[in-house]
């Protein structure tokens, strides 16, 4: 048996008037990567920052790796990695000077050279973070969860605006973390990336979970109801001639 490393249950949360979050439960178990599934609004940064300690729920219970919400939030920042907002913040810092400003706000001792070589950013040490392309900035971010040593890491929208290759090696960097033994929570609203990346998928609509499951039982699920699609599956992609064309590597660097 699988040992849940987060459990939501009831997980309610409202703006004023507005019920972002309606009554969502689910368990996330250890060592794999989740993905919160949804549309634009439909509450999934909200459930994540709950979860992550940085936003107050309005009812329900969470417990992360036995600690819970309510009682052992300081138990809680100490084992899991967010990525820090960065853009705007200290953009004239090179990726070394943030890393030690991070290392200092977590009172850690870091090896800044594995961190950034966990990213493919080990030459970029003295670059400024402004300097950095989409994609190293992404990289970038998903290093600064990992500066805490977390059991747990939260990943928000990660590939938002990277480009096909730029995603694809952001995929391999978090399904390595996962092979470190990281469990992965991550949001997002590509269904190639969730399919691609994530072990289970819950997924939520109108601060409602509709379905959780693996990407294949979902997909069993509708077909065993007759789904069929209207059109014949191409045997390519477009995104397949673009790959085919330019490479996986990288551009950037
Ligand atoms: N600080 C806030 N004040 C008021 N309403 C908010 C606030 N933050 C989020 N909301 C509302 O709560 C709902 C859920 O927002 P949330 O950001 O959690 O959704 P999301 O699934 O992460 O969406 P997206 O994919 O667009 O990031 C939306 O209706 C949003 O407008």
């Amino acid at each position: 048996m699988q040992k849940k490393i987060i459990e939501v249950k009831n997980l309610t949360k409202n703006y004023g008037s507005v019920q972002a979050v309606k009554g969502i439960s689910f368990d996330v178990y250890e060592g794999e990567i989740f993905g919160l599934l949804g549309p634009n609004g439909a509450g999934k940064s909200t459930t994540l920052e709950i979860i992550e300690t940085l936003k107050d729920k309005t009812s329900g219970e969470v417990w992360v790796d036995g600690y819970s919400l309510d009682k052992n939030p300081n138990e809680i920042k100490q084992i899991i990695g967010v990525q820090l907002q960065l853009s705007g913040y200290y953009p004239g810092l090179t990726l070394a000077e943030l890393l030690d400003l991070f290392a200092g706000l977590y009172n850690k001792k870091i090896d800044k050279k594995k961190i950034l070589e966990e990213v493919k950013l080990a030459d970029k040490a003295k670059a400024k973070y402004k300097e950095l392309s989409g994609g190293q900035q992404q990289r970038f971010s998903l290093a600064t969860t990992l500066i805490n040593n977390p059991k747990i890491i939260f990943l928000d929208e990660p590939t938002t605006g990277l480009d096909p290759q730029a995603r694809r090696n952001l995929w391999d960097l978090i399904k390595q973390i996962r092979l470190s033994g990281t469990t992965v929570i991550i949001t997002t609203h590509y269904m190639d990336e969730a399919e691609e990346l994530c072990d289970r998928v819950a997924i939520i609509d109108s601060g409602k979970i509709q379905s959780v499951a693996t990407p294949d039982e979902l997909i069993d699920n509708l077909v065993a109801t007759g789904f069929e699609r209207t059109k014949e599956v191409k045997k390519a992609t477009l995104e397949d001639v673009f790959i085919h064309l330019t490479g996986k590597s990288l551009r950037e660097d």
